[in-house]
């Protein structure tokens, strides 16, 4: 097979050690084989070179029945001996100029890189493919000096990758529930390179049904790449190929239709908030026709998520991690949207590393912060906070702010303020509807945060509900979701302005009674006369 013709798709690593009691090598070898792995690399770390040769050998004879290509681990004498297709080494190993004057031009050469600098050498050393890792913590390697990349990480490196014709495979605690999540926010910010495969160790050996597991990650993986071909925009974050109508009066429209899908649909949207707001978040999302229900316990959050529509978090007092890691990891499993509010993230470095620590156990699919906290997840000095509040002027230019973060974090990101800004890394919208009295009560950018969710779950029953709705495995989340972020936004200030301007409102307390009022009597109508929305891109 010439070089070009490889399917990095499901990479099989051997590792006889890891074989369920009682399973055969070569049995689960063939299952995984006729599950859809494209690519096996055999690796013994503690054979002695005849029993190596011998296990590559056979190796070999039974992928070649199927077409497929087999690497060798690091031994340029196995794969010299039992003519594979090629070899796959680590940073200490065999330099790549050395191993390539010994396998010659047309084998394959991949290396593991962890870093951005290893990403460059591997492209001036002529490196066929690089296996990027680790992605999380493993059970099958010891990785723990080494630092993990998170899908965020291995964007990093693919950007530098992309254009080169460098195949990529990512490796590293890499299983079905997060390969959806590690595709997805891997597509690098810059050149919207995406991974070519995945590397699976246990996922496949440890399993005493290998065919299935091989399939089912071949699907997952073979959905996302076909999808990615197709895409009218690769930039745009969620690359839902619906016919969206990008101009104002459409997006107006369709926030007129998510108003009255929420109202006919009554989306549960299951929220982990603060407890400054717990009560009013309720509040308001009954006003808008949603259902709430606030929950934080781990067990209760995994039960939930199945009937959710939508999953807020808010670590707004920073108490319930555990059930945020469950809750927003089961959201992604369950395909369900997630609204993460990184409440006053700049202020504290606990905040900070709990942030870290969420976004790599799953991913979100829109953030929403003032000035202060996009500014933090932005790793900007250009708005400072004080507590939750954000302090100054804001960004010189918060458009290109919010889509660069969109970039990068591969997610819908909404910038609250005056003006609100909202970008999917392609589009970038402004909307400047709402009233000063929002700046004076507690956990206003917080109950914007609940309507977007309530907003987001409306957009996937909306999607899941039209002819359109087309079926990819490897989709995060389904359904316009930069339509429900600006839902939100237009939403809650258009009430905001109606409340405000009520005689009997005559300050904060007034106005926040009034503000619920105001969203629950609500109609489409009114939110297309007021709503002032700029294009910005
Ligand atoms: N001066 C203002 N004029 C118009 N709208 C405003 C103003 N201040 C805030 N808003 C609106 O209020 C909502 C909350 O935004 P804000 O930036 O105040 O959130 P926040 O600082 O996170 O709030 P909190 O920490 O109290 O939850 C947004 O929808 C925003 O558009
Ligand atoms: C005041 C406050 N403190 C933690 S969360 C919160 C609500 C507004 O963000």
């Amino acid at each position: 097979m010439v070089k070009v013709d490889i399917d990095y798709s499901v990479y099989l690593v051997t590792g006889r050690e890891f074989l369920p009691p009682g399973k055969d090598y070569y049995e689960s070898l063939e299952e995984s084989l006729q599950g859809g792995v494209t690519l096996v690399q055999v690796r013994e770390k503690d054979a002695d070179t005849g029993e190596f040769i011998e296990v590559a050998r056979r190796t070999k004879d039974v992928c070649d029945r199927y077409n497929v290509p087999v690497l060798i681990n690091d031994r340029i004498d196995v794969h010299l001996a039992v003519g594979t297709a090629g070899i796959h080494i680590g940073q200490t190993d065999c330099p790549i100029p050395l191993a390539r004057q010994l396998v010659g031009p047309d084998a394959i050469i991949g290396i593991s890189i962890g870093k951005v600098e290893e990403a460059h050498k591997a492209i001036d050393q002529g490196a066929d493919y690089v296996g990027i890792g680790a992605v999380w913590p493993t059970g099958s390697k010891d990785v723990r000096n080494k630092k993990m990349l998170g899908p965020e990480g291995v964007g990093e490196i693919l950007d530098i990758l992309g254009g080169t014709g460098i195949k990529s495979v990512a490796i590293g605690g890499i299983h079905l529930p997060n390969l959806a999540q590690l595709l997805h926010a891997s597509i690098s910010p810059i050149s919207a390179n995406h991974l070519d495969g995945i590397a699976i160790i246990s996922d496949i050996v440890a399993s005493e049904t290998p065919k299935e597991a091989a399939r089912a990650l071949r699907d997952l993986v073979g959905s996302f790449k076909r999808v990615r071909k197709t895409l009218p925009d690769p930039m745009a974050i969620f690359g839902i190929p619906t016919k969206r109508d990008l101009t104002v009066d459409g997006l107006v429209t369709g926030v007129m239709e998510l108003i009255r899908v929420v109202k006919r649909e009554t989306p549960l949207v299951h929220q982990m908030t603060n407890t400054v707001v717990v009560n009013d978040s309720a509040n308001v999302t009954l006003a808008i026709g949603a259902s709430p229900i606030m929950s934080t316990h781990p067990r209760d959050v995994a039960d939930l998520s199945p009937a959710i529509g939508a999953l807020l978090i808010n670590f707004g007092t920073i108490s319930d991690k555990e059930g945020m890691l469950v809750a927003g990891r089961q959201a992604n499993v369950n395909r369900k949207p997630i609204v993460f509010d990184p409440v006053a993230i700049g202020a504290t470095s606990y905040r900070r590393e709990t942030s870290v620590d969420l976004l790599s156990h799953w991913q979100p699919t829109i953030i929403k912060g003032n000035a202060a906290e996009i500014g933090a997840m932005a790793k900007s000095t250009e708005v400072a906070s004080r507590g939750v509040d954000s302090v100054g002027s804001g960004f010189s230019d918060p458009g290109a702010v919010v889509k660069a973060l969109a970039r990068k974090r591969a997610c819908i990101i909404v910038l609250t303020g005056e003006s609100d800004y909202i970008s999917d890394g392609s589009v970038v919208l402004k909307a400047s509807n709402g009233h000063s009295y929002l700046g004076s009560i507690t956990g206003s950018g917080c109950m914007t945060g609940t309507l977007i969710g309530c907003f987001a779950a409306a957009a996937r029953l909306d999607y899941l509900s039209k002819k359109e709705a087309y079926e990819d495995l490897s989709q995060l989340v389904q359904g316009d979701m930069l339509l429900a972020a600006l839902s939100g936004i237009l939403v809650y200030n258009v009430a905001a302005e109606v409340a405000a301007e009520r005689p009997d409102v005559k300050g904060p307390g007034t106005f926040r009674a009034a503000l619920i009022d105001e969203l629950y009597n609500l109609t489409p109508e009114t939110v297309k006369e007021r709503a002032k929305i700029t294009m910005l891109s």
